[in-house]
């Protein structure tokens, strides 16, 4: 029998990881195609839509979108009492670390009687995805809700799919009482990103939209950006373990299979200069994944989107890792800060042999709603800056428009946009046109 884990020499990686580099791992035509469809019903037909979408995807018909009080509270109440101290200690960690990314509202006093600044103030709505397809997870409450919360969101509306009794998961609806937060919504998938974005009688339209979820999820996030905010493009998790020969293969294996067994779509790449230690892990992952109760998932995840590349040189590992811009990076090295300096893409990374992955899907404080798909180039992880926005404040004074009142309006009729000049020109008392190509002119 084959690995699941196939070995890719450097020079054939393209040919083997055309899936994960094509992204078709999130953007793939099929999946856009039925989202559209989903999210137009939405539009249309509102509640009727989530109840029809969700008993056709989720095998149950919620007898409630919105979800009781009551059955939060009870949630909360049946929620294990360590594992409360956990989700408390976690959100806890995640809170102060979102709190010193908080950024602040300036401004600047120019003379004159002139300020400049920025107020930064929260979006009013934030609505909140919470997969629990395969998994029910409660870390994305956290990870989502905190950072709302720390930029003082003012309504906060949670959706996460139901299970058979028609409700979210009860540690999903835990961790919400847990956080204050209740307005939640049995509904998930596109149909749950569409609800939010649109609006129907019961899921209010909120202005930014956010949270991980599976590509159904994730590709109705992308065709709803304009309609609402989101984060990022957070599909079906990925990593790339960068590792050196002096690796503990156990190690990179179980940090590959960490990331693997979320959804039969995400991607799990080892890349090393050392064959030796590629063929180990190949062979780890064959013991492992046995093990392991998500093996199902595995076993389709790792030989569609995995590999474990060999490279020649660690110069060559390192550009393979930029050319994945993967959401995760594990850097198993002694030399983990010196490799990590000389990458440019990952959504997040993760320096040294104690530090799996997994501390910070749960725990140590960064955010684990993480962009996917190759997005890492130019998006970042969820953090307050999604529900803030930046309004800029000028206050000019008569004094400094008199001074530059002048340069103004002709900059304004070079563009032919002469109201704009005259906006400028009667506070100036004049409202005489100058022909910018004429003044040109005349001033040489
Ligand atoms: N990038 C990140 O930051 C990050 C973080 C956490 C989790 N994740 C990812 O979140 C995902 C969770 O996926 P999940 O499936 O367990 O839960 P999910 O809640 O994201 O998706 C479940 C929903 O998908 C919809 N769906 C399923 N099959 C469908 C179909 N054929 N057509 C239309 N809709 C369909 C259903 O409505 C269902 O409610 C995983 O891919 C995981 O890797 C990503
Ligand atoms: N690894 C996921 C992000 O891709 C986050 C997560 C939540 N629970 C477990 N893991
Ligand atoms: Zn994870």
């Amino acid at each position: 029998m084959s690995a699941l884990l196939p070995l890719v020499p450097y020079l054939e990686r393209r040919d083997r990881l055309a899936a994960v580099l094509d992204r078709r791992a999130v953007f793939d035509d099929v999946v856009e195609r039925s989202v559209r469809t989903i999210l137009a019903d939405v539009r249309q037909r509102g509640d009727a839509a989530l109840l029809d979408l969700t008993e056709r995807f989720d095998g149950v018909r919620p007898d409630a979108l919105a979800v009781p009080s009551d059955a939060l509270e009870q949630a909360l109440n049946d929620l294990d009492p360590a594992l409360r101290t956990t989700f408390e200690e976690a959100a806890s960690n995640v809170r102060r670390f979102h709190e010193a990314e908080m950024p602040e509202s300036w401004t600047s006093d120019d003379g004159d009687g002139v300020t400049l600044g920025q107020r930064i103030s929260p979006v009013e709505r934030a609505g909140l995805y919470v997969p629990a397809g395969t998994a029910p997870l409660p870390s994305s409450v956290i990870m989502n809700a905190v950072p709302a919360q720390v930029a003082g969101v003012d309504e906060i509306h949670v959706c996460s799919p139901p299970g058979p009794d028609g409700l979210p998961h009860p540690l999903v609806l835990a961790t919400c009482r847990l956080l204050g937060i209740e307005d939640v919504y049995a509904v998930g998938g596109a149909q749950a990103v569409g609800a939010l974005a649109f609006g129907t009688e019961t899921v209010p339209r909120v202005d930014v939209v956010v949270g991980p979820g599976n590509a159904y999820v994730a590709t109705a996030k992308k065709l709803v950006v304009g309609q609402v905010g989101i984060d990022s493009v957070a599909g079906p998790s990925e990593v790339v373990v960068l590792a050196d020969a002096d690796a503990d293969p156990t190690y990179a294996a179980a940090d590959l299979l960490a990331q693997a067994e979320h959804d039969v779509r995400a991607s799990a790449v080892l890349v090393t200069p050392s064959a030796a230690l590629a063929e180990a892990v190949v062979a780890e992952v064959d013991r492992l994944v046995a093990t392991l109760p998500r093996a199902d998932v595995l076993r389709q995840s790792l030989p569609a989107y995995g590999a474990a590349i060999v490279t020649e040189t660690m110069d060559e590992a390192v550009a393979c890792v930029d050319e994945l811009a993967p959401e995760h990076l594990v850097i198993l090295s002694d030399e983990a800060d010196l490799l990590w300096s000389c990458i440019r893409h990952a959504g997040a990374v993760f320096l040294g042999h104690d530090s799996p992955e997994p501390v910070g899907d749960y725990f140590a404080g960064p955010n684990h709603v993480l962009p996917t798909g190759g997005t890492a180039r130019f998006a970042s992880a969820l953090g307050v800056g999604v529900f803030l926005r930046r309004q800029s404040v000028v206050r000019y004074s008569a004094t400094r428009l008199r001074q530059t009142g002048e340069a103004i309006a002709r900059f304004a009729e070079a563009e032919h946009l002469d109201a704009h000049a005259l906006a400028v020109r009667v506070r100036l008392g004049d409202e005489t046109r100058v022909d910018p190509v004429t003044a040109t002119a005349a001033s040489e």
